[in-house]
């Protein structure tokens, strides 16, 4: 990932991501063909903070001062934590076009705080390598799972590691002061030390992923934020829902890169009971989806799964997709929510490019 000063314009590229995929709840992403995407302008050095404008999903709620904005303050924590006070003067304008719907389950929030790490990186001509811009991620956004599949792109697992105590706190600082409120009341400093991520705070891996498989996003009309979607999940779990889950997700795992696939292997694998069966029930329609649309009754179909926090249902197929989609809709409808649906593909990780 290369980033010059020199450009007078460039573009910043982060997919979606589907997290989860059925048993690997907090373990598991898949970079999606949506993206976020920014133009950065830089000119003349200006006293004058950086407009902000922007297009697409989120237009009418996503606030436009940079102070504000999540991927310009991801931006500026990368930048504080390099020992620059703010914003560099040349910093002209950012236009954000987005395709990622917010609160879906398709990781518009991970692939925001990707390209605030990517921004901060390239306006402070840091040359961070992707293991450190992951450090400042996690410093955000907590659960690997999303922002490693935006930023490296693919089918990704990835894990925490487990930090000395020191190491530790440090990553585990309320988020409040890593995005502090900004600016500073008149007359305070917000000075120049935030917290730095420790080194290393996740490791990821990425699978093989078999290129004939699609994604078939079925996106309800309604937002469900991951705060609340999370809320209602236990503190502990069963030996058998977690051995149940850690069986599918191993088989999961390579089941995606063979060729051909198997459906009937993979049906089975996508099957979770940590997160989805306490989600039907901010989800009307979750059950009956993920157990009526099978590949029996729809050849093509692999498997199906909410997707992240949901309320976004991932069907992975290799054909047959409109049927798919249609009768995902079906039982929604009988529920009285409205979707939209898209056909996706696996997209590769973030990027910046010379505009
Ligand atoms: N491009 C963006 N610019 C600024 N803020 C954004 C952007 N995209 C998302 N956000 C913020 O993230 C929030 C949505 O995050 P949330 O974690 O609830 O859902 P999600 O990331 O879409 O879903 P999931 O994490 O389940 O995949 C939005 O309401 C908005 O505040
Ligand atoms: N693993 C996360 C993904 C959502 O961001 C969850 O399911 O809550």
């Amino acid at each position: 990932m290369s980033s010059s000063f020199s450009k007078s314009s460039f573009v910043i590229r982060v997919p979606a991501t589907s997290a989860n995929i059925g048993p690997g709840f907090d373990v598991v992403g898949l970079s999606l063909s949506l993206h976020l995407t920014l133009t950065v302008t830089l000119g003349e050095p200006s006293p004058i903070l950086p407009k902000i404008t922007y297009s697409g999903e989120g237009a009418d709620e996503v606030p436009l001062d940079p102070y504000h904005n999540l991927t310009t303050r991801v931006a500026l924590y990368v930048l504080r934590c390099h020992g620059h006070r703010s914003f560099p003067a040349e910093l002209i304008n950012i236009h954000a076009d987005n395709q990622i719907p917010f609160g879906r389950g398709l990781g518009s929030s991970g692939a925001a705080v990707i390209a605030g790490v990517v921004l901060g990186d390239s306006l402070g001509k840091l040359e961070l390598s992707r293991e450190r811009m992951l450090d400042f991620a996690l410093m955000v956004e907590r659960h690997p799972d999303n922002v490693t599949a935006a930023l490296v792109g693919g089918f990704v697992g990835s894990y925490l590691k487990e930090l000395d105590p020191q190491a530790t706190e440090a990553a585990q600082v309320p988020l409040s002061e890593v995005l502090p409120e900004y600016p500073p009341d008149a007359g305070e400093d917000w000075g120049l030390s935030p917290p730095i991520p420790p080194f290393g705070i996740g490791h990821y891996v990425r699978f093989k992923w078999n290129r004939t498989v699609k994604a078939v996003a079925i996106i309800p009309r309604f937002e469900l934020s991951t705060a609340k979607a999370r809320e209602v999940l236990p503190e502990q779990y069963s030996r058998k829902d977690l051995i149940f889950n850690m069986q599918r997700l191993a088989v999961l795992t390579t089941a995606l890169g063979q060729d051909p696939p198997d459906p009937e292997l993979i049906y089975e694998a996508m099957k979770d009971r940590v997160h989805q069966p306490y989600r039907k029930l901010l989800i009307p329609g979750l059950p009956a989806v993920t157990s009526l649309l099978t590949p029996a009754s729809h050849p093509g179909l692999l498997g199906i799964c909410l997707s992240g926090a949901g309320p976004t249902i991932l069907a992975l197929a290799t054909d047959n997709f409109e049927a798919i989609a249609e009768a995902a809709r079906d039982i929604f409808k009988r529920e009285g929510i409205e979707v939209d649906w898209k056909l996706l593909e696996v997209a590769s990780g973030s990027s910046v490019a010379d505009r």
